[in-house]
């Protein structure tokens, strides 16, 4: 039976409601039949990407869309293997739900208790990239949330074939509930489900900067934007340069289609001769495009075999390539790559190549971006990398939650007072009760007990 969206929102939120006391033992064991569910459907996962491919190709060579969205879109069999090790990474986390955050005794046999409980309902939309769902329903079931996905339109066959697979494979686990994960399709449906903030607690977009201002202007849910990423490398006159070489290739070539690459390479004019060159040509041999400032341009230009600089312009410094494409500027200091970076950056990843300690704290300090990385990679902005089992997208905004978001992102917390027939007004009038909100080393399983 195919619902309707509005009936789709209200069967996931009532789900929700008893998601949120699934036990740890249930959660775990529906993810580990989400993992054996796509490591039994490898073929059915691959040849229904290969339609999506196929059909991505075709615009491609239209020049309707570009090779990095087709690298996102890409599933093999490393990737299903690593959506099954990301599922299973997860069930190694601890049970994130019901944790004591704080207890207080108000008075004598009057406890709160600060616990953490999932959100409730949240629709995530993303790009085409098809191993987002698993990592996003297996974080979202683990931390007890309700989801509604909607995936990019050029990845619909991989995602529905992915979404059935795993939400089959959970549903059909002894004591878990039903309805809690939905599927939607199309543009409309996510316009239709902007005004249904009676029952969805938290919108993620991860997106374009225009689609995820969109979403933000046109509904009244909280929106937590997963934005893009113009990321940049400093390297710094007190660069160790084969440091230097090794995480400016990195950051730029490993995946260049993903929004933790980087965009801009910023360098030191003291060491831009030295080291400019050999870097470029390790660029060049990869394929990388280099748009270049006045002075890297003169610099490279007396490289006559390098086959790809180019003159940049004003709107290279403000451009996510998510391509073989990077920019290069010259600076004279880390105070002037440190504006550069918060005034063309978009506050996602940046990193600085640099010996010097002091001028680490600085730009630690003083760049104002999610993660800020001393002398590595930008491409370690990762929820997996971090720690985090996986991750719902790498968030771009201040609140509430900055950088790659795992399940900590997905939680929020409710108060549980336990008394004992207690009320205010005997804490009130002239033989008023005095509180004594003394700090107590217990948890609510303590107090509230299933025996
Ligand atoms: N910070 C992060 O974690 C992430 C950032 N990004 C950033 O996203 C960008 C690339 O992704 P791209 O595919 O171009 O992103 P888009 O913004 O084009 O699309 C992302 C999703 O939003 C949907 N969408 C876009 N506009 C609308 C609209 N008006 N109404 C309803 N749905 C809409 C798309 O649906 P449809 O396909 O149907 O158009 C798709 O599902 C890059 O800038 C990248 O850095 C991407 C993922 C993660
Ligand atoms: N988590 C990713 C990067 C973040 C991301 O989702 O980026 P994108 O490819 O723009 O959707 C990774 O490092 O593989």
């Amino acid at each position: 039976m195919v619902l309707e969206i509005e009936e789709k929102v209200i069967e996931a939120k009532k789900a929700s409601i008893i998601l949120a006391s699934v036990s740890t033992d249930t959660k775990n064991e529906a993810l580990e039949a989400m993992a054996q569910a796509l490591d039994d459907n490898r073929d059915k996962i691959l040849e229904a990407n290969q339609k999506d491919i196929e059909a991505a190709e075709k615009l491609k060579r239209k020049g309707e869309l570009s090779q990095a969205l087709v690298d996102r879109l890409k599933v093999s069999d490393s990737k299903i293997s690593g959506m099954i090790d990301g599922i299973r990474d997860v069930i190694k986390l601890e049970d994130p739900v019901g944790k004591t955050i704080d207890a207080l005794e108000l008075d004598q046999g009057l406890e709160l208790y600060q616990v953490s409980c999932p959100i409730g309902l949240i629709g995530v939309i993303f790009e085409a990239r098809p191993d987002v769902v698993p990592q996003v329903m297996s974080l979202c079931l683990k931390s007890g949330n309700a989801t509604i996905f909607k995936g990019g339109s050029e990845a619909l066959n991989s995602n529905r074939v992915i979404f059935d697979l795993l939400n089959e494979a959970a549903e059909s686990t002894k004591g878990m509930t039903s309805g809690a994960f939905q599927l939607m399709e199309t543009r409309e449906e996510v316009n239709d489900i902007l005004s249904m903030d009676a029952y969805i607690d938290l919108l993620i977009p991860r997106g374009s900067n225009a689609f995820v201002k969109y979403m933000q202007d046109n509904t009244k849910i909280p929106v937590l934007g997963h934005a893009d990423g113009i990321c940049h490398v400093y390297v710094d006159d007190e660069a160790d340069l084969s440091k230097a070489y090794e995480v400016c290739f990195d950051s730029k070539v490993q995946y260049p289609a993903v929004c933790n690459a980087m965009e801009t390479l910023l360098i030191n004019a003291e060491i831009a001769e030295k080291f400019l060159p050999k870097m470029a040509r390790m660029y060049d041999d990869a394929g990388v495009q280099m748009r270049c400032d006045e002075t890297s341009f003169e610099i490279l230009g007396q490289i006559d075999f390098l086959k790809s600089i180019a003159r940049a312009i004003e709107d290279d410094w403000r451009t996510e390539y998510n391509d073989l494409t990077l920019s290069i500027k010259i600076v004279e200091s880390m105070d002037e790559a440190i504006e550069h970076i918060n005034n063309y950056g978009s506050h996602h990843t940046d990193a600085i190549i640099t010996e010097n300690d002091l001028k680490k704290k600085k730009f630690t300090e003083l760049i104002d971006s999610s993660s800020v990385m001393l002398n590595a990679s930008t491409r370690f902005a990762d929820g997996f990398r971090y720690g985090k089992g996986a991750e719902v997208g790498i968030s771009t905004n201040k609140i509430h939650a900055r950088g790659p978001v795992g399940m900590e992102g997905l939680l929020i917390y409710k108060y549980i007072l336990v008394g004992n027939g207690d009320k205010v007004a005997d804490y009130a009038g002239p033989d008023a009760k005095k509180f004594t909100h003394r700090k107590l080393n217990k948890k609510v399983g303590d107090a509230v007990s299933r025996k």
